[in-house]
């Protein structure tokens, strides 16, 4: 299946509900889930700390280093299964990264607020890659300044095995979420491939 753009305006988006196969994507959700170093870390809203509602994990090369949130992160090195997955990724999306941050979205309960991926040393015009394994959750989009663009928000389901890039000035133009879900669910793992400047 090829990427498939989603036509929003001032954004780049694109889709392929089938970059991995089925087989493929169960038999790296179950690698993952195990032989990642989760973390259940604290995230500070309006200067108090919460617990985040998911688990994380950030690798990386050398010197790629993040500051998440007011988390400064320092990135244990790629496993043979995050480097296979990179290379796939890098193809696909025509473009190098240095790191991957990783959400493990325990339950319908964990999910992600409101946010665009628009730390400094991703750049201006950052490609993010985004694959999906496990539960289908929704991905939602909604316009950063609706007062400026006045647009509904979207909806994207994320099967597992799917594969999303967001490019060009989509963080500039839109924010995304995962929200909570009531529906009972089974764990989803995200991988979000990243180029941050080197320290
Ligand atoms: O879990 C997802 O699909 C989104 C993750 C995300 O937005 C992020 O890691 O910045
Ligand atoms: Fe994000």
């Amino acid at each position: 299946m090829p990427l498939t753009p989603i036509s929003l305006p001032q954004a780049t988006v694109l889709l392929d509900t089938q970059f991995l196969s089925a087989e493929a994507a169960t038999s790296l959700l179950a690698e993952l889930s195990d032989t990642i170093a989760w973390r259940h870390e604290p995230i500070k809203i309006f200067g108090k700390e919460v617990m985040q509602p998911r688990l994380t994990a950030w690798y990386g090369d050398p010197g790629a280093r993040y500051a998440y949130s007011g988390l400064a992160l320092e990135p244990l090195p790629f496993t043979p299964a995050l480097q296979q997955l990179r290379e796939q990724v890098e193809a696909a999306a025509n473009t190098r990264f240095n790191s991957v941050l990783l959400n493990l979205y325990r339950t319908g309960q964990d999910s992600m607020g409101w946010h665009a991926d628009d730390e400094p040393e991703l750049g201006p015009e950052p490609v993010i890659a985004s694959i999906s394994l496990g539960a289908t959750r929704r991905f939602r989009m909604r316009p950063r300044h609706p007062d400026r663009l006045r647009h509904d928000s979207v909806a994207l389901d994320l099967n597992s095995g799917s594969l999303l890039l967001m490019r060009g000035t989509t963080q500039q133009h839109w924010l995304h979420a995962i929200p909570k879900t009531a529906r009972p669910t089974t764990p989803r793992l995200n991988l979000t491939f990243r180029l941050v400047t080197t320290a």
